[in-house]
């Protein structure tokens, strides 16, 4: 057989395994249609949208998987397919903290798939406000970064925020040197979100020492104004915003860390059922007594709850006084939580569950 013939005969077997993927993709969007018309019936409110059940399906799409695709190219594959299903039940709006091209868009499209309709907004409190005033279902905001720690604005913005934590997302962050110069000893000034400048500030400080350093609301709005600027500028974006901004990349990877890694919140106004591997967020304040902190926590360690996360932050409503965001293991529906949360509850002068939510699969 010649290798005409040869690829033509594979190319048939593929030709007709497409057409049963095909079938049996538009079988399955027939089935979402039908899901989406059960839900309808339970009211204009209904959640389409289930975290948790998405959260399982992409566990067992990796769990069964037995090759030769990957694990995770296999569930990324689900998740499109997932997205296409949940657009074909009702388009979703989802607010990002933008412009195009930012991180945030980058977890936005990995969390919701290419099916969503993805919204920039320009700071963290609007994409708060964007959801909670209904213009968009959902939205996703930075949390905290591996090197740089929490980002502040978005844990203020729960204090005053009726919206719940729905998921979330973790993302490996790369930085790129961005700028209309094709030599990085032209560049002098270097423009940046001030977490990004932060990890890249040891970069920064070995090939740019001389460089001025100008903090910006996000990289890609920095990558946007470069654009605009002469040569002796650059922007520390990701490389996506180079193609969008025609920009050159002067250096590839310049974050401190290997491991950058950025987690991210998809805030809404639902409240998510278990998926099996959950997580809690809390809020809580204490009552204004030695050792109050000690007690608060006391139930969880008494009953093998896992902390992963502790984090105090100014009340905002008196001087010294503080809240803490607790992230715990498990969700609050389970009975071991929910009888820990009740005693956590009785020593907290504030108390509010923000959300248990799936623990994020890719
Ligand atoms: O099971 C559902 O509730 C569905 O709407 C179906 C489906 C899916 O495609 O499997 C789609 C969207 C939901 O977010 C979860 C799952």
């Amino acid at each position: 057989m010649s290798e005409k013939q040869a690829l033509q005969a594979v190319r048939e077997q593929i030709d007709k395994v497409d057409k049963q993927l095909q079938s049996l993709l538009n079988e399955r969007t027939a089935l979402a249609h039908q899901v989406a018309e059960i839900k309808q019936q339970s009211g204009e409110q209904a959640d389409f949208y289930r975290p948790e059940r998405e959260a399982m399906i992409l566990r067992q799409v990796m769990e069964r998987n037995t090759g030769p695709l990957s694990d995770k190219e296999m569930a990324r594959l689900f998740r499109e397919i997932m997205s296409a299903c949940l657009a074909a039940e009702k388009p979703l709006r989802i607010a990002y903290l933008g412009p195009e091209g930012s991180f945030t868009q980058a977890a936005a499209l990995k969390h919701f798939g290419g099916s969503a309709e993805l919204h920039p907004v320009s700071t963290i409190a609007n994409v708060f406000s964007a959801v909670e005033t209904e213009y968009a279902c959902y939205g996703v905001v930075p949390v905290e970064n591996s090197t740089e720690g929490m980002v502040n604005h978005t844990l203020d913005r729960f204090v005053s925020s009726p919206l719940k934590i729905n998921g979330e997302v973790t993302l490996p962050i790369h930085h790129y040197l961005l700028s209309n110069a094709s030599q990085l000893s032209d560049v002098k000034k270097v423009y940046a979100h001030p977490q990004a400048l932060a990890q890249c500030r040891q970069w920064l400080g070995d090939q740019l020492a001389q460089a001025e350093l100008f903090p910006l609301d996000s990289n890609s709005e920095a990558a946007k104004r470069v654009a605009e600027m002469g040569e002796d500028s650059a922007a520390i974006a990701a490389s996506t915003a180079a193609e969008i901004y025609g920009l050159k990349v002067l250096a590839s990877n310049i974050e401190d860390e290997a491991g950058n890694t950025t987690r991210f919140l998809v805030i809404g106004n639902q409240n998510v059922g278990p998926s099996g591997v959950d997580k809690t967020a809390l809020l809580v304040s204490t009552k204004n007594k030695p050792g109050a902190l000690q007690n608060l926590l006391k139930p969880l360690a008494d009953k093998g709850i896992s902390m992963s996360r502790i984090e105090s932050r100014p009340s905002r409503k008196g001087i010294w006084e503080y809240v803490f965001f607790i992230d715990i293991d498990g969700h609050c529906q389970d009975p071991i939580v929910a009888s820990a949360l009740k005693e956590l509850e009785s020593e907290s002068s504030v108390f509010r569950v923000l959300g248990s939510y799936p623990k994020a699969v890719l």
